[in-house]
């Protein structure tokens, strides 16, 4: 399965840099696994909250295939525990999904048509985090998730 992580501007904060890449890193090689990051808005302090999400969300759409599963990172989904979205990775796994795309949001969030394609809606918390922080819990998760499924002793219940 190709995990993808589609994000909105370039990780900024060196450190969550290198904590994403160290999660990265540890993925099983059986997954292909990427991070794209939509270049930040040129011109964004000229462009209203709603042109904004407008071009943003134009971005993502160009990213993702037809066939994709996409899911939608929002505080307002549905809120998993890590041993239930270990369950849905292997069921993504299961039913042959073979782009697993996770997409999140600028700092306005998504546009109408983004949250139109998205196949789901999944929350980290209630609380609202930085999209530079969605993007390290999230892919720890995936991390999480997998060691999971592979037994190793990374979580513990
Ligand atoms: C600063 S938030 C934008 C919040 C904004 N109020 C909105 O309308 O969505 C930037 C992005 O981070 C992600 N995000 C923030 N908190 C999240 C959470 N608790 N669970 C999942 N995703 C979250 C979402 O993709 C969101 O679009």
């Amino acid at each position: 399965m190709n995990i993808t992580t589609i994000c909105i501007g370039k990780t900024d904060e060196k450190a969550i840099e290198l904590l994403l890449q160290k999660y990265e890193n540890r993925l099983p090689s059986h997954i292909n696994y990427q991070r794209i990051e939509i270049p930040d808005l040129k011109n964004r302090k000229n462009l209203s909250e709603i042109q904004q999400k407008q071009k943003e969300g134009e971005q993502i759409l160009s990213k993702i295939q037809n066939t994709d599963f996409v899911i939608i990172m929002d505080e307002k989904g549905k809120q998993p525990t890590s041993m239930q979205f270990a369950q849905d990775i292997q069921n993504y796994m299961n039913q042959s999904v073979k782009n697993l795309v996770f997409v999140i949001g600028g700092p306005y969030g998504f546009d109408e048509p983004v949250y139109q394609r998205g196949n789901k809606k999944m929350s980290l918390s209630n609380m609202t985090f930085t999209h530079q922080m969605v993007r390290l819990f999230l892919t720890e998760q995936i991390y999480r998730g997998f060691s999971i499924l592979q037994g190793k002793p990374y979580h513990h219940e």
